[in-house]
């Protein structure tokens, strides 16, 4: 069966580092999202995002799309196809409204996870630590939808696995068995 594992949760917490590591040890490819914000250092154009304008976003079709903060972002059914061509199981880097739209119309294709820290302070340091400018972290932080995702709504929770990403050795355990589980 085909599958897609999702990942959410805070900004910082550490989806694409996860996403990274099943692409890295599994090869597991992430689908690839469009975003209207701008490119951040390292980050590679139809690698980390296709990244566009306000005009060529509405051009698009999506699966779904939200605004986050001040910037668009959207998934199309296409870009699920192209990464299901590559492996029967990918994953997408998504926040929590459009996890709802997956939840919705993909049902058991969807294997949700839920990124989390104990000590929500440490997030600020890690996007530091990335590198992203400080006047772009404190909108962020400060933003609806980044307090939105520090939790879950009780209806998502009910289908989340929740992974507390203190500390990185044990969650890479974790996605080793998360891995087995859906690869047999
Ligand atoms: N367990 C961990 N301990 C310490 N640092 C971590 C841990 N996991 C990830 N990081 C680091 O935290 C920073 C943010 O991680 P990452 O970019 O994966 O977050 P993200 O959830 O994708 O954020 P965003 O939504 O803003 O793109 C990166 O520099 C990453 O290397
Ligand atoms: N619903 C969707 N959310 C998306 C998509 N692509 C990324 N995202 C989420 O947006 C925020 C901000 O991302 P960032 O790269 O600027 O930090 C984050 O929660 C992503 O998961 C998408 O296509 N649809």
């Amino acid at each position: 069966m085909q599958r897609i594992i999702i990942i959410a949760g805070p900004s910082g917490v550490g989806k694409t580092t996860v996403s990274k590591y099943l692409t890295e040890k599994y090869n597991i490819p992430r689908v690839v999202t469009h975003t209207t914000r701008p490119m951040r250092e390292g980050e590679v154009p139809g690698k980390s995002y296709y990244f566009e304008t306000d005009e060529s976003f509405k051009k698009l079709h999506f699966f779904e799309h939200v605004k986050y903060g001040e910037y668009q972002y959207g998934s199309s059914k296409e870009a699920l196809d192209k990464a299901w061509t590559k492996n029967d199981l990918v994953s997408l880097i998504i926040e929590t409204d459009g996890v709802k739209s997956y939840l919705e119309k993909l049902g058991q294709q969807v294997y949700f996870i839920y990124l989390t820290v104990s000590d929500f302070s440490v997030l600020k340091k890690r996007l530091l630590g990335r590198g992203d400018k400080v006047s772009e972290i404190d909108k962020r932080l400060n933003s609806y939808e980044f307090k939105r995702d520090l939790h879950l709504s009780d209806e998502l929770a009910k289908k989340a696995h929740v992974l507390n990403n203190d500390n990185w050795e044990e969650v890479a355990k974790e996605l080793d068995t998360i891995v087995k589980e859906l690869e047999d």
